[in-house]
C-alpha cells in the first residue's frame, strides 16, 4: 500500500503501525483471546447494520456536540483506557493527552499507565474530561492511593474495568513470551521488576474476589466522584450497576482480548440501553474504526464511544500528532456520515437510521479480510 500522501483511514495507521513496532510489542496490543473471535465480531457486527439515510434536510452546519455526564464535549470520540503507551512512543500517554486535548472529549487513563496521572492531565487544556481506570488491587490501600490522587488531580469520573478478574489468555503474547521491557515504568503505583510480569499484575495484585459489594459498594463509600463500570454485555449486569448507583456503563468485551466468544459490543448495545432507561449512560467501545460506526452506536443508544487500537496505532505512526490524525480521521468520517444521513446534530441520531440485523451475511476471516457468508 502506498502512504506517502499521509494515512486516509484507520485501515492505513494499523498497516504502518504492524511496520514499525516490534513485534513483541505490536503482539501485545494487537491480540485477542484465543481464537479471537469476539476480536473480529467486534469489527464485522457493525458490517450487519445498515444505514437509513434522510435527505433534503439542510446539512451546511454540523455539530457533534454532546453532554457526558452533564458536561459539554465537543464530540463524543473518547480515548479508552490502554496500558504501555510507551510501547508504541516514547512520549506515550503525554503525547496522547495533548492530542486528546485538541479534539476536546474525554480521555480514560489505564492504571497501567507508563505517565503518571498527575503528569497526564496537565497536558490537558481544560476542553477534554479526564476518567482514571481502575483495577482494584486486593490491597484496596493501594486502589485508595490512585482514587485520592486522582480526584486531587482533577479526573472526573472513576472507571472500574470488571472484566479482568483474571487476564484472558493471548495466544500471540504466550508465544513470544511477551512481558513489559524492564526499562517502561507503570507510574501510578510503586512495584518492582518481578510484580511487573502480566501474570504478577494480575494474580498477587489483582483482586479475584471482586463483587459488587466488595469491588463497587465499596469505592462509593470511599469517593464523590461518579464511577462507570467498564466491561458491561448484559442487561442483568446493567441493573445491578443501577442498583449499586453507578453514573455510567461502558459496553465493552476489552477488545476481544479477555472471553473469547463474549458478543461483540455493537450487538450488546441494544439490550444494555434498553435496561439503562436513562438512569444511567451508556458508552461502548470494541471494533469502532470508521466515522460509520460511531454513528450506528449513536443509533443505537450509545452517548458516547471509546477507542483503544486505532489511537496507539497512531501514537506509533508519529507521537501526539499520529494521535491527533487518528482522532482527526475518526471525527471528520462522523461528520460527513452526519451530513451524508441528513443529522445535524448528535441529538437527531436515533434508532430510525439503522436498519436491525436480520441478515448476518458479512464476516472477516482471520486475516481481517472481507468474505461474504450466505
Ligand atoms: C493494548 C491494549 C491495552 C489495554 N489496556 C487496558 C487497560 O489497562 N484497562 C482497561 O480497562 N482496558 C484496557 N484495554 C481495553 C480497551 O480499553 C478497550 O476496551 C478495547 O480495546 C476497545 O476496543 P478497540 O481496541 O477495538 O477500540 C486495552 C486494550 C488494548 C488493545
Ligand atoms: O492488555 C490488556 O488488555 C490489559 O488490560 C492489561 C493491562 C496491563 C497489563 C496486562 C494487560
Amino acid at each position: 500500500m502506498n502512504h506517502a500522501g499521509g494515512p486516509v483511514c484507520i485501515k492505513d495507521l494499523e498497516t504502518i503501525a504492524r511496520g514499525v513496532m516490534p513485534s513483541g510489542a505490536w503482539g501485545y496490543y494487537d491480540s485477542g483471546a484465543n481464537d479471537e473471535q469476539t476480536k473480529y465480531s467486534n469489527l464485522s457486527a457493525f458490517d450487519e447494520y445498515r444505514l437509513h439515510p434522510r435527505y433534503l434536510r439542510d446539512v451546511s452546519t454540523v455539530s457533534t456536540e454532546t453532554t457526558v455526564l452533564g458536561q459539554r464535549v465537543k464530540t463524543p470520540l473518547g480515548v479508552a483506557p490502554c496500558a504501555m503507551h510507551k510501547l508504541a512512543h516514547a512520549d506515550g500517554e503525554l503525547a496522547t493527552s495533548r492530542a486528546a486535548s485538541g479534539h476536546g472529549s474525554i480521555m480514560i487513563l489505564s492504571t497501567y499507565a507508563t505517565a503518571s496521572l498527575e503528569k497526564v492531565i496537565a497536558e490537558g487544556d481544560g476542553s477534554t474530561q479526564y476518567w482514571m481506570q481502575l483495577y482494584v488491587y486486593r490491597e484496596r490501600r493501594v486502589s485508595e492511593a490512585i482514587v485520592r490522587r486522582a480526584e486531587k488531580a482533577g479526573f472526573k469520573a472513576l472507571v472500574l474495568t470488571v472484566d479482568a478478574p483474571v487476564l484472558g489468555r493471548r495466544l500471540i503474547d504466550a508465544r513470544n513470551k511477551f512481558n513489559p521491557p524492564d526499562d517502561l515504568v507503570l507510574e501510578n503505583f510503586a512495584q518492582d521488576k518481578e510484580s511487573k510480569t502480566f501474570g504478577a499484575l494480575f494474580g498477587a495484585n489483582g483482586d479475584q474476589s471482586l463483587s459488587w459489594e466488595n469491588g463497587v459498594a465499596w469505592l462509593q463509600s470511599i469517593t464523590k466522584l461518579p464511577i462507570i463500570v467498564k466491561g458491561i454485555l448484559t442487561k442483568e449486569d446493567t441493573e445491578l450497576a443501577i442498583k449499586y448507583g453507578c453514573a455510567g456503563v461502558i459496553v465493552s468485551n476489552h477488545g476481544g482480548r479477555q472471553l473469547d466468544g463474549a458478543l461483540s459490543s455493537i450487538d450488546a448495545l441494544p439490550q444494555v440501553v434498553a435496561a439503562a432507561q436513562d438512569k444511567l449512560e451508556v458508552y461502548m467501545d470494541g471494533g469502532i474504526r470508521r466515522g460509520t460506526d460511531i454513528f450506528k452506536a449513536l443509533a443505537l443508544g450509545a452517548r458516547a464511544v471509546f477507542v483503544a487500537r486505532p489511537v496507539l496505532w497512531g501514537l506509533a505512526y508519529k507521537g501526539e500528532r499520529g494521535v491527533r490524525h487518528a482522532l482527526g480521521l475518526l471525527q471528520k468520517e462522523l461528520e460527513l456520515t452526519m451530513m451524508l444521513t441528513g443529522t445535524t446534530s448528535i441529538e437527531q441520531i436515533d434508532r430510525s437510521f439503522v436498519y436491525q440485523p436480520v441478515n448476518r451475511w458479512v464476516r472477516y476471516n482471520k486475516r481481517g479480510e472481507l468474505v461474504a457468508k450466505l
